[in-house]
């Protein structure tokens, strides 16, 4: 069976293709590119998780994919392994749901999970699947735009680099990235703290550097494998 897995978040696309239950190719668009992509034929189920409303991607998907296409706006209210913490659990942005699925997949323990995209969220499911709760905060790009917006100057200058450590930064560029990058690292520590017995999970777009600094595995495709439980299941 051909599956075709999306993950729409707020500043890219993530694709799964899987082939015969076996092989699978994957790849990242931004938003702007999709319509232009070559979209696979001969696909049995497409399922889509969109945390914006997008509805001209919907309508090209629909078009291209029809009946087979599972278009995911929140989360499934009815799914029995995920107890909601929300009073109104169509709330819970469907990536933090996919997310924290997916982390069940790899764990039985409570889980910490940090998805590092356009937003950083943090989320504790304990080993009962009772959802906690989490925290919203802005992601990497969107903190270094409210600095570079909303002041005179602490400018892009062109002959800075982005520092990609969190050292303190010599220039206002890397003191910009460095801070950020230490402000995120900093939250996840202190809500680790909290929570010791919570096996650390981390995803998303600036996923992989935080890993890397929190000595934590990096799973890309935590959004896909929650996927993959829910078509199971
Ligand atoms: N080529 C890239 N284009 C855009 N963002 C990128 C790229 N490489 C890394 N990033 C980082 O990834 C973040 C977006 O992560 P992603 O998981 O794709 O977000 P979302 O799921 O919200 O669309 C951005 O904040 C940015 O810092
Ligand atoms: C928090 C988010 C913006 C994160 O989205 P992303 O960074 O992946 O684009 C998204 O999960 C969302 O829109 N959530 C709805 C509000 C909530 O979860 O409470
Ligand atoms: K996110």
């Amino acid at each position: 069976m051909s599956v075709l897995l999306i993950d729409i978040g707020n500043t890219r696309l993530k694709w799964k293709h899987i082939i015969q239950d076996k092989e699978s190719q994957s790849g990242t668009l931004l938003k702007s590119e999709v319509p232009h992509y070559q979209w696979p034929d001969d696909i049995e189920h497409v399922v889509v998780a969109s945390v914006s409303t997008n509805d001209e991607l919907r309508a090209l998907f629909q078009q291209k994919y029809g009946v087979s296409l599972k278009w995911l706006s929140e989360p499934d209210v009815g799914f029995e392994g995920f107890h909601h913490c929300y009073p109104d659990p169509q709330r819970l942005g469907v990536d933090r749901w996919l997310a924290m699925l997916g982390a069940r997949v790899h764990s039985k323990n409570p889980v910490l999970v940090v998805d590092a995209g356009t937003a950083l969220t943090i989320d504790l499911l304990n080993e009962h699947n009772q959802h906690i709760g989490g925290y919203i905060v802005p992601g990497q790009q969107m903190s270094a735009g409210a600095l570079f917006g909303g002041t005179d100057r602490v400018e892009q200058y062109l002959d800075e680099a982005d520092s990609g450590n969190m050292y303190p930064g010599t220039h206002t560029r890397a003191c910009v990235s460095a801070g950020i990058l230490r402000q995120q690292l900093a939250f996840i520590e202190s809500v680790g703290k909290q929570y010791p017995q919570y096996e650390l999970f981390i995803t998303g777009g600036d996923g992989r550097v935080l890993a890397e600094h929190t000595e934590t595995g990096y799973y890309p495709n935590l959004i896909f494998d929650g996927m993959e439980l829910l078509c199971a299941g």
